[in-house]
């Protein structure tokens, strides 16, 4: 059966922590994604795709931070956007190049997204989302005495900066998504999308943050009435008690055992936990969230892996 399905992909898939930010390295990674999803479009469902952008993103900031005795720097907001087009670009290229290879008869489209947030949101007074490279704990107390970032451990992968990371609301362009969706592999809200705010006059105005992109793939799974929300990281699946030697993997839960592991503890907050969250989330409106690998991906909508989260 065909299944309208919202993809989101961790920017880590993009590039990884350890690999240099080089564009070739980025590009390979995104060609070998992108093969993946030419997977699932062939297997005939209709897909939707966003994506991270957190070590992008970062790096931008990065590279901005370095050149700005010569250059303007550009507010974290405009980063985003510049992030979008990036991933988007070499997104859709890889898509088209193998859409034409296996002669399959497809448009592919990247939408620059802006989405919404609340400018009162709590998250803009407690930085949480990391970004950009890692560092070691001594780099991590430097980078804040000398530039006052705000520093985290990021999931026992060393340090990275935090930046404010409030609650996606509204997506724009849903309704161009779903009357492009039956010819068209959309490429949509990537980074999590670019935080604007509506203020009460009606304008939009961009905003200092990074949302994170498993919320944001929660509010256009919603908002695109898609039949499933997947998740595709690197690991199989979600497991309890990771990485210890009792760690056990899930299969198919429901919200309430989902919500359970989340009230132990199970899920550090930096990684599993917004997925586990915006998973419980989607299914808690009667539609299937899956967290798997990207290599599983079909197999994972036909219920042979990954883990499933259902009401
Ligand atoms: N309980 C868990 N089950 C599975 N993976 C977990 C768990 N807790 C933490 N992780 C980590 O979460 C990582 C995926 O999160 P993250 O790196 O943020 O993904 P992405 O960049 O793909 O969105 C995995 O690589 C794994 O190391
Ligand atoms: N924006 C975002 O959530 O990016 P990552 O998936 O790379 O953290």
């Amino acid at each position: 059966m065909s299944k309208r399905v919202v993809l989101a992909l961790g920017g880590n898939a993009i590039l990884q922590p350890k690999q240099e930010a080089t564009y070739e390295n980025q590009f390979n990674n995104v060609m070998s994604a992108t093969k993946k999803m030419i997977e699932i479009k062939e297997a005939g469902h209709k897909i939707v795709i966003t994506h991270g952008n957190g070590p992008q993103v970062g790096n931008i900031i990065a590279q901005n931070e370095f050149a700005k005795d010569s250059v303007h720097p550009l507010p974290i907001y405009v980063c985003n956007a510049e992030s979008q087009g990036m991933i988007g670009y070499m997104m859709e290229m890889a898509l088209k190049n193998h859409l034409n290879k296996a002669n399959i008869k497809s448009n592919v489209s990247t939408l620059l997204t802006m989405v919404e947030v609340d400018k009162d949101d709590q998250a803009f007074e407690n930085p949480t989302k990391p970004i950009g490279v890692f560092f070691d704990e001594e780099e991590a107390k430097k980078l804040e005495a000398e530039k006052g970032f705000v520093m985290g451990e990021d999931a026992g992968r060393g340090y990275r900066r935090l930046v404010p990371s409030p609650e996606p609301l509204v997506i724009h362009g849903v309704e161009e998504i779903k009357s492009l969706i039956d010819n068209t592999i959309v490429i949509s809200s990537g980074g999590g999308g670019i935080p604007v705010y509506r203020s009460e006059d009606g304008e939009l105005n961009g905003v200092e943050a990074v949302i994170d992109k498993d919320r944001s793939g929660l509010k256009l799974s919603e908002q695109v009435e898609a039949d499933v929300f997947m998740m595709l990281t690197d690991v199989s699946n979600v497991y309890i008690n990771f990485g210890k030697e009792n760690e056990q993997k899930l299969e198919q839960i429901t919200v309430e055992e989902a919500e359970q592991y989340v009230s132990e503890g199970q899920f550090p907050a930096g990684s599993m936990l917004p997925k586990i969250q915006a998973a419980i989330e989607f299914a808690k409106t009667g539609k299937e969230s899956i967290i798997c690998s990207l290599n599983e991906a079909v197999d994972a909508l036909d219920g042979k892996a990954g883990t499933r989260i259902v009401k």
